[in-house]
């Protein structure tokens, strides 16, 4: 649950999430939440846009729009907290009546245009046009919801949204746009008029296909609006009208022709009808007013900022008085366009017409007391409550342990919804119990080779058996199960804990998958959950050097032989030195470096570079070492050479001579495989 509301019931569930009537814990006011289904949340990119997008739309205000309060999010939800539409969804007056008049269906499309236009004007398209996403109140007016959040691709590669309202382009890949969003509410429009969307709600492929190349079926359609249809639904986007706001023109320019002036007024009429015979079902039916509370009085309460000598009686309260909603419905409905705003749930921060906001200076507090001497000849102010949760929209990802503090909600309550003493939520400002789920939140914050973590919500304080299996594998279709793991919570809140298992750890190159998953009992909101783990090994190192060989070492020139394991480059140091011994000279070294590489097996001579032997009648004793990157131990030969004797005699052998001349072992101690 999003801190500081109480959930009252859930309004319904669809693709994307579920949506429940909650109330704003310091006014009462009433809203509509959208938690966001997981799997809308495990698709990052999504939920990038989503994020972005609701930036701009708790910005957002349009009365064909319901307004963003606040979008937000911590480990377990995400959420939409909404303007409350008291009103029904345009799927279920269709359910009901099959179709609407034209003049409705063209009050569908106008209101459609109209908060399509205001979202394109800030930057965003809606995504998911349909007639569950139109919501319709008790005066005639429709508005938007779910701006932004498309429902999931059910199968992979279709684009995200609903495939009876896609237009030919997202099926090719494009996304959503203003063209798209006009094409989908097109759609809508043609299934106000016929019962049915224009390509049907066969298999996405089938759909796919005819959206991009079947004919409009304009003959469906009364011939007065068919050319509206079939400029909403070109192919080409191109060929649509250019923005929403010119396609309200060109409808504003057809209708009275077809259905003469008054054309509005009925359709809205029309369309407030089969709305308010739903009134039962709309999401305030239940709720009964306080005894001795008149509506008017009752809903200003709640709103915190709206006064009521500016609501007059142009506010209803919901359903709970059903006569009220139908009558000033259908009166509304015959009004001119600009007041039908009736029939609304004021919202916190929502005003009436004509209502301005309360400066900030007019040092208004939750006691209602404003300050004498304001606002002089202006009605005498309201009690006010504190501010509603949009004066703080904004967007917040709260890790579990800065939930409670919200800093992107800076005057937010910095406490968790009020609870009673013995640690059950308080009772709605409805009297409506606490939810039903034991566990109202459940999710696999992480996995890693020790194990997962696991977080969980639980609304009452009885006790919670987790079960918690992993699996894992390089196959993820084919993973290997573990015995599952169970453990109890007891306590209502927020719990998180490490569940230990261990996974194996990834070769050099090797892939493995790692699956957790987790059910509760009693079982959670949304069934168990389950999140798998992809981890890599990382690069192999370079593949040893299997041997090096001095071959041959005659004093000047050394044979080398160098086998490793694979192709890659290996770096060979040959370090020399050279002592004269018993004579003058002392010793000197030097260092040569070889890079092989393309292959796996070398055979090298290498011109050792040592200084010219001085002196005579004495001998120099050499020694090359060899030592290999990657490495493979050192191998080291040594040579003897015999200076000329002193005074005259024969020439020096210049080559010099191996040494020992049968390569067994060095008298000095030294070793092959060794350090000299
Ligand atoms: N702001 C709102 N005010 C009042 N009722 C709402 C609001 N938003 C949604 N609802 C209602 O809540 C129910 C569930 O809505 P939801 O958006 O989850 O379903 P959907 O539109 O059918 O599916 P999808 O998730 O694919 O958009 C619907 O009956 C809808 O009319």
């Amino acid at each position: 649950m999003v801190p500081g509301y109480h959930e009252v019931r859930e309004l319904g569930a669809g693709g994307s999430g579920r949506v429940v009537l909650a109330t704003y814990a310091p006014t009462g006011a009433y809203v509509a939440i959208k938690y966001l289904d997981a799997a809308l949340r495990d698709d990052p990119r999504a939920m990038a846009r989503l994020r972005e997008d609701a930036r701009v739309m708790v910005e957002l205000r349009d009365p064909h729009v319901v307004r963003l309060h606040e979008y937000y999010e911590d480990v377990l939800d995400a959420a939409l907290v909404m303007e409350l539409v008291d009103g029904v969804a345009l799927r279920k007056v269709l359910s009901a009546h099959g179709t609407t008049s034209p003049e409705a269906a063209l009050v569908v499309l106008k209101d459609s245009l109209a908060g399509l236009a205001a979202a394109h004007a800030a930057g965003i398209a809606h995504h998911d046009c349909k007639p569950e996403n139109v919501l319709v109140q008790a005066d005639g007016t429709a508005k938007l919801t779910d701006l932004g959040i498309a429902a999931p691709a059910g199968e992979a590669g279709m684009p995200a949204g609903t495939p009876a309202y896609l237009a030919p382009e997202r099926w090719a890949g494009a996304p959503a746009g203003p063209a798209s969003d006009v094409y989908a509410a097109t759609c809508v429009f043609f299934e106000c008029l016929t019962g049915r969307a224009p390509y049907g709600t066969d298999h996405p492929a089938v759909l796919m296909r005819r959206h991009r190349t079947a004919p409009i079926p304009l003959e469906a359609v009364p011939g007065s609006v068919r050319e509206l249809v079939a400029r909403g639904l070109a192919k080409d986007p191109a060929d649509r009208p250019p923005t929403a706001p010119a396609f309200v023109a060109e409808l504003e320019a057809a209708a009275p022709a077809a259905y003469g002036p008054g054309w509005e007024q009925r359709g809205r009429r029309h369309l407030a009808e089969p709305a308010t015979l739903l009134a039962l079902t709309f999401p305030l039916a239940g709720s009964s007013p306080r005894p001795g509370v008149p509506v008017a009085r009752r809903v200003a309460g709640r709103m915190g900022t709206i006064r009521r000598p500016r609501l007059g009686p142009r506010v209803v309260a919901g359903a709970a008085v059903i006569a009220v909603a139908v009558t000033v419905g259908l009166v509304a409905a015959d009004r001119a366009p600009d007041r039908l705003s009736t029939g609304t749930i004021f919202t916190p921060e929502q005003r009436p017409p004509g209502a301005e906001d309360p400066p900030a200076s007019t040092g208004r507090t939750s006691t209602g007391k404003a300050p004498s001497g304001k606002n002089p000849g202006s009605p005498p102010p309201e009690p006010v409550a504190t501010p509603g949760p949009s004066r703080s929209a904004s967007i917040g990802r709260a890790t579990p342990s800065s939930r409670s503090a919200h800093p992107s909600r800076p005057d937010r309550p910095t406490s968790a919804p009020s609870r009673t003493p013995s640690g059950t939520p308080a009772p709605t400002a409805t009297g409506t119990p606490p939810p039903a789920h034991a566990v109202s939140g459940l999710a696999i914050t992480g996995i890693d080779a020790g194990g997962a973590t696991i977080a969980l919500r639980a609304s009452t304080a009885a006790e919670v058996v987790l079960s918690v299996g992993f699996a894992e594998g390089p196959d993820p279709a084919r993973l290997a199960e573990a015995p599952p793991y169970s453990l109890t919570l007891t306590g209502a809140g927020s719990h998180s804990r490490s569940v230990p298992h261990a996974f194996t750890a990834p070769a050099c190159g090797q892939t493995l998958y790692r699956r957790v998953t987790v059910s509760t009992s009693p079982q959670a909101a949304g069934g168990p959950r389950s999140r798998t783990a992809r981890v890599s090994g990382g690069p192999c190192p370079p593949p040893p050097v299997e041997s090096v060989d001095i071959v041959s070492f005659d004093g000047a020139t050394v044979r080398l032989r160098v086998r490793t394991g694979g192709t890659s480059a290996v770096t060979v140091r040959l370090e020399s030195t050279q002592k004269v011994v018993g004579g003058e000279g002392g010793s000197t070294s030097g260092v040569q470096v070889l890079e092989l590489s393309g292959r796996t097996d070398y055979t090298r001579e290498v011109a050792v570079e040592f200084a010219a032997p001085p002196g005579c009648g004495v001998y120099v004793h050499r020694v090359v070492t060899v030592t290999t990157v990657p490495g493979s131990g050192t191998r080291s030969r040594d040579a003897r050479l015999d200076l000329p004797p002193c005074g005259p005699g024969p020439d020096p052998d210049p080559s010099g001579t191996e040494w020992p001349p049968d390569g067994g072992p060095v008298p000095d101690g030294s070793a092959e495989d060794g350090t000299l």
